[in-house]
């Protein structure tokens, strides 16, 4: 079994994400320039130190419950190494809590990374994380790939599998340049878990083929036609299944809709997501009340980041 060496740090930035753009429920995603970083380090002290500042910082766990620690221990089981008895972690969150910019998914991709990166420091590696890996275990643990996989890699990204229990395969798109991404952040925080409870377990066949037509057509409209996405984001699986869920998101999403924009809500709510090719900030925003955020975030390019902060061996010492 793999051993961690006190003294051995990383550091690891993670994106937040949109899931679903409408049609593409639990398989499309969008990375979004917003980034967790925490820098993890394995101590001599046994037991967990978690300083946590920025969002989140009031609200979550400062034990072995936190999510990314949860996380890293899971990780370390699937990779057969025995766990770190002390851990520090060093978080600065820029994601937003329970507003469906996937901060959860962000959460876990920053555990799976650290645990493998803290790996490879104590054996002298200098490879980047494995991303089907990470990809992989991130998606189960999550409970669906949308989130996830844009944060492992950045981007537009479509995930599908072979079975509800199979594992993740991801493939990785260019938006158009031309797409930008404003989303609008409410004060309220909704948990995904509640979201997802209201949904359906069944839909009509005709909805269905509504619907693959128009995810179909997403993935043309944001990778190469966006004057299309209007249409394109049209959806019949999740937004009125939830609109009692989140009434104020649904009323902006309705009323820029019927304004020509395609909003949409983004992931499991209540923010909403616009996607937009001209600068229409100053129109968008006029749908929305001063308790709401407007953020221009920008799609980066790139997903899941680590720094090596010691190299390894016997003899850990600190990079420059
Ligand atoms: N950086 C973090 N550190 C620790 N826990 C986190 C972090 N980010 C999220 N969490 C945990 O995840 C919860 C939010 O997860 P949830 O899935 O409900 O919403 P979300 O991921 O923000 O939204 P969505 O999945 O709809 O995009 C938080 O309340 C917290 O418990
Ligand atoms: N596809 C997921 C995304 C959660 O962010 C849902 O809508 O429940």
């Amino acid at each position: 079994m793999g051993e961690l060496l006190a003294g051995s740090s990383v550091q690891v930035r993670v994106p937040a994400s949109s899931a679903n753009l409408g049609p593409g429920f639990d398989s499309v995603g969008l990375a979004l320039g917003l980034w967790d970083t925490c820098v993890a380090t394995i101590t001599d002290e046994p037991g967990v130190q978690i300083d946590v500042e920025g969002e989140g910082a009031d609200e979550v766990p400062r034990d072995a419950s936190h999510l990314v620690v949860r996380t890293m221990l899971r990780a370390w089981e699937e990779l057969g190494v025995q766990p770190a008895s002390g851990l520090h972690l060093q978080c600065r969150n820029e994601v937003p809590h329970g507003r469906g910019l996937g901060s959860s998914a962000t959460a876990i991709v920053t555990g799976v990374v650290a645990a493998q990166a803290l790996h490879d420091v104590c054996r002298g590696v200098t490879d980047q994380p494995d991303l089907t890996f990470t990809n992989d275990l991130a998606a189960q643990l999550e409970g669906h790939p949308d989130n996830s996989s844009a944060s492992v890699y950045g981007g537009l990204t479509l995930s599908w599998s072979d079975s509800p229990d199979g594992g993740t395969q991801t493939l990785r798109l260019q938006p158009h340049p031309e797409v930008r991404a404003l989303v609008l952040v409410p004060g309220a925080q909704l948990s995904t878990a509640k979201a997802r409870s209201v949904l359906p377990t069944h839909i009509r066949h005709g909805d269905a083929a509504l619907n693959s037509a128009r995810a179909a057509l997403l993935v043309q409209a944001m990778t190469s036609h966006p004057a299309y996405l209007l249409a394109a984001t049209r959806e019949w699986l999740h937004q009125e299944a939830r609109r009692e869920s989140f009434v104020a998101s649904m009323a902006v999403v309705d009323s820029l809709r019927s304004n020509g924009h395609a909003a949409v809500i983004s992931g499991a709510g209540p923010s909403v997501l616009v996607l937009t090719t001209r600068d229409h900030s100053a129109d968008i925003t006029a749908h929305v009340g001063d308790a709401w955020r407007v953020l221009d975030p920008g799609v980066p390019a790139t997903g899941a980041q680590v720094r090596h902060l010691t190299h390894g061996g016997d003899n850990l010492r600190r990079l420059d």
